[in-house]
Formats: C-alpha cells, sequence, structure tokens
C-alpha cells in the first residue's frame, strides 16, 4: 500500500509548482490552506454520506464509499504537502499506537491530567 502513497506524495510534490490551468493539485495549493481545509471538509462529510448509504451487499454502494474514502485521503494528503509533511509521519504514528488498546491510551492520557 505505501508504494501507491510514495508515488502520489512524489507526484504531489513534483506538481506543487505546476501550472493551475492543467494541474489540479497547483490548483489547491494556489488557492492555498483554506480551499485545502474545505475540500477535506467536504470529502470527509460526502464519506459520512457515502458510508450511510452502504447497502451490504451491494456493490454499487460500497464502490461509493470506496471512491469518497479515496477523494478524503487524497485530499488529506495534499493538505499535509501543503503544510511540508507526508504520509510517512502519519503511518509511523499508526505504528507507534499498534498494539496499544485505544482505551487503554485514553486512560494513560487521563491519567496523566490528574
Ligand atoms: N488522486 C488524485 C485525485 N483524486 C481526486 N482528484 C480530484 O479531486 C477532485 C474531487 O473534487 P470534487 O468532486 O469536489 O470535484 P470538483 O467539483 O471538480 O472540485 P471543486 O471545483 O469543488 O473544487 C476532482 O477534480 C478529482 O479529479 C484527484 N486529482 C489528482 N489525483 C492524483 O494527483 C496527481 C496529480 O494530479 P494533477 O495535479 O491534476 O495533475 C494525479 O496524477 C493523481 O495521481
Amino acid at each position: 500500500m505505501s508504494d501507491i502513497l510514495d508515488r502520489l506524495d512524489a507526484a504531489l510534490a513534483d506538481r506543487r509548482h505546476a501550472d493551475s490551468e492543467s494541474s489540479y493539485v497547483a490548483s489547491l495549493h494556489h488557492k492555498g490552506l483554506n480551499k485545502i481545509l474545505e475540500k477535506v471538509g467536504e470529502e470527509a462529510v460526502e464519506t459520512v454520506l457515502a458510508a450511510k448509504d452502504v447497502d451490504s451487499g451491494d456493490s454499487a454502494t460500497q464502490q461509493a464509499l470506496i471512491a469518497e474514502t479515496a477523494d478524503l485521503w487524497f485530499h488529506s494528503l495534499v493538505m499535509l504537502s501543503h503544510l511540508g509533511l507526508d504520509h510517512r509521519q502519519v503511518l509511523d504514528e499508526l505504528a507507534r499506537r499498534f498494539g496499544v488498546s485505544g482505551h487503554d491510551e485514553k486512560a494513560a492520557r487521563q491519567h496523566g491530567q490528574d
């Protein structure tokens, strides 16, 4: 999986300063962080709506959710790229969390606040 993420991040870096007319990625960077965040929010909402529409066993609604999730991931990667970050830091964070129960992590956080 991370092969396509590596390739996509390389493409995002390459397209960052391209011509906005020919590159959607360049046009997002050109419009700035607020536009990119607006797209992330929009794609998050569309993902939630597509998930609510999934009919178990119905491949069309499942495919619609997959497409919306891909849009969300893509725009999230553009956001990271705009801020000088990339997917590797996110994967590292997921790796760091791997095997740590969310309940245990939350309890440790709350304990630390006492
Ligand atoms: N993976 C993607 C990708 N996924 C989704 N999109 C675009 O994201 C947009 C989705 O947003 P919407 O559905 O809201 O479309 P829209 O209505 O046209 O958008 P707005 O006008 O509302 O901003 C569409 O234009 C999609 O084509 C993507 N655009 C580019 N990529 C990758 O980025 C690379 C570089 O793209 P360019 O910069 O366009 O060359 C491509 O080769 C791909 O690998």
